[in-house]
């Protein structure tokens, strides 16, 4: 992603992206059509590779499927082992920031410098069960620090609040990163997270569970930004 793609996102913050596993395979660019009338600024993609998680996506087709419907920046959460073999071909497929789960990997900042020599955003990424301070060191290389609020793996999963204090901890120790949650994210719990600091907000099920999606991400949009 570029520096204006992230900077426009900091500007515009707390920014709700929509993840895309639970839409509509079979009419996709319907659904991007859907999300763009309801004003969404990113897509969150989640791709899982049936081992770092116990599901399964999709991977570069569909991320490339996605760059061809849209010009909206690719937020691509990569839920796989050995993330570092693939980045390349993400970013070719059109990805804008890449994040890599740390548990992934042996490097973290590492890693993201390798993202970054693409050209792309690099983010970081820890389960709840992961303590904070493992990705404390590699702050400084990530455009981005994801905070999951469910276990990586499925969409549907109740929100779990150890992200929360994450959230503060990684603005305690840098002003400068976007922070963002992902996992169980909807009207009774976006407000707790932008109150604890979250700039992007990943959201699922609490949009593609509803007939509307306009409604659905303007309700959302007005809880976040009244506890920001
Ligand atoms: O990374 C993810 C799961 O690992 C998804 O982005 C996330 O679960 C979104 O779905 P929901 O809002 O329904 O929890
Ligand atoms: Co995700």
């Amino acid at each position: 992603m570029s520096r204006d793609h992230l900077a426009q996102l900091r500007e515009a913050a707390p920014v709700i992206l929509p993840s895309l596993l639970l839409c509509d395979f079979a009419n996709l660019e319907r659904e991007v059509e859907r999300l763009l009338a309801a004003g969404v600024k990113a897509l969150h993609l989640d791709v899982m590779d049936g081992i770092f998680v116990p599901n399964m996506t999709y991977g570069m087709p569909i991320v490339a499927a996605f760059r061809k419907l849209t010009d909206l920046p690719l937020d691509v959460h990569l839920m796989i082992e050995k993330p570092q073999q693939y980045i390349r071909q993400f970013h070719e497929a059109g990805a804008d920031v890449i994040t890599i789960h740390a548990e992934a990997v042996d490097d973290v900042a590492s890693t993201l410098r390798e993202i970054h020599s693409l050209g792309c955003g690099a983010g970081v990424a820890i389960n709840p069960d992961t303590p904070v301070d493992v990705i404390f060191d590699a702050l400084p290389e990530a455009d981005l620090a994801l905070m999951m609020s469910v276990n990586a793996g499925f969409g549907g999963q109740s929100f779990n609040p150890v992200a929360l204090d994450k959230i503060r901890e990684v603005r305690r120790i840098n002003s400068d990163v976007l922070i963002e949650i992902d996992g169980g994210v909807n009207l009774d719990t976006i407000g707790r997270c932008t109150e604890a600091g979250a700039d992007l907000l990943v959201v699922g099920s609490a949009i593609f569970g509803k007939p509307d999606y306009i409604t659905a991400v303007r309700d959302l949009n007005s809880a976040a930004v009244a506890a920001s």
